[in-house]
């Protein structure tokens, strides 16, 4: 079960990263509630993968803070990444391993990951080595790791970068379906396609700001900023 109350929304409030001299996000401010998934746009550089990070946790700002409204956010939240991180071991053993480093009870460990390798598809591979599994596979399998330990919020950094369309389709239908559960999802896409499918709201990053902020229906009808127009035309956009 999950621990009651919500760490949600979380909120960046002055949010910046700076790498020595170079200035990588300033001055993001960001309310992320509850609800249908929140899509980070915006073109390659504009520091998508380092505002997913420091919302997670991962690296911590140079400027501002990261604030959860309830205790315990950094421990209810997990993360996916473009490409993962999978032990030697079966696709079973993958989702067994966090739940036993988040200390949940063993008779409870083997219900919850046959449950995430069946919601991801899986549960027929349980035995085979994950390493061997297609990168469709591992990235349902990263899936599954992360929904076994049922967080409150999951980030997915460029879910389906480096799938083909039939594997894409299938980590979608796993995010939608971990989203009408009531997980919220918080990710990164360069598919415009995948965007409109699966936002519910779009945070439109540009050169390290974000420019736009709201629902996804009226980001894709009517963006607000040239900077945005241009970048859903498919123009190159000025630094
Ligand atoms: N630790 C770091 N040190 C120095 N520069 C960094 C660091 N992390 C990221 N950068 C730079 O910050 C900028 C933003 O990087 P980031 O990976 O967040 O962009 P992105 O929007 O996710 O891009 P892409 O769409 O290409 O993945 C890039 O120019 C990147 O090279």
């Amino acid at each position: 079960m999950r621990a009651p109350g919500t760490i949600l929304p979380l909120e960046a409030r002055g949010l910046g990263f700076a790498a020595g001299s170079l200035r990588i996000l300033s001055g993001i401010d960001l309310t992320i509630a509850g609800g249908a998934p929140t899509v980070i746009l915006g073109p390659n550089g504009a520091g998508k993968s380092v505002l997913l990070r420091l919302l997670h946790g991962l690296l911590a700002p140079t400027e501002g803070e990261v604030r959860w409204a309830g205790a315990g956010g950094h421990r209810r939240q997990a993360m996916v990444f473009q490409r993962p991180v999978l032990l030697r071991r079966s696709a079973l053993a993958n989702v067994l391993y966090p739940l036993r480093l988040a200390g949940v009870p063993a008779a409870e460990r083997a219900a919850r990951a046959a449950q995430a390798l069946d919601l991801v598809g899986l549960a027929a591979l349980a035995d085979r080595p994950a390493r061997r599994l297609s990168g469709g596979e591992q990235q349902r399998l990263a899936l599954a790791r992360a929904a076994a330990t049922q967080p409150e919020i999951l980030f997915l950094d460029e879910p389906c970068a480096s799938l083909d369309p039939g594997a894409t389709a299938a980590v979608e239908e796993i995010i939608a379906a971990l989203a009408a559960r009531g997980t919220k999802i918080v990710m990164t896409t360069h598919h415009l396609g995948q965007a409109r499918r699966l936002a519910g709201d779009v945070v439109f990053l540009h050169g390290g700001r974000v420019l736009e902020q709201g629902p996804a229906e009226p980001f894709f009808a009517a963006p607000l900023t040239a900077e945005a127009a241009a970048f859903l035309r498919g123009d190159l956009l000025p630094r």
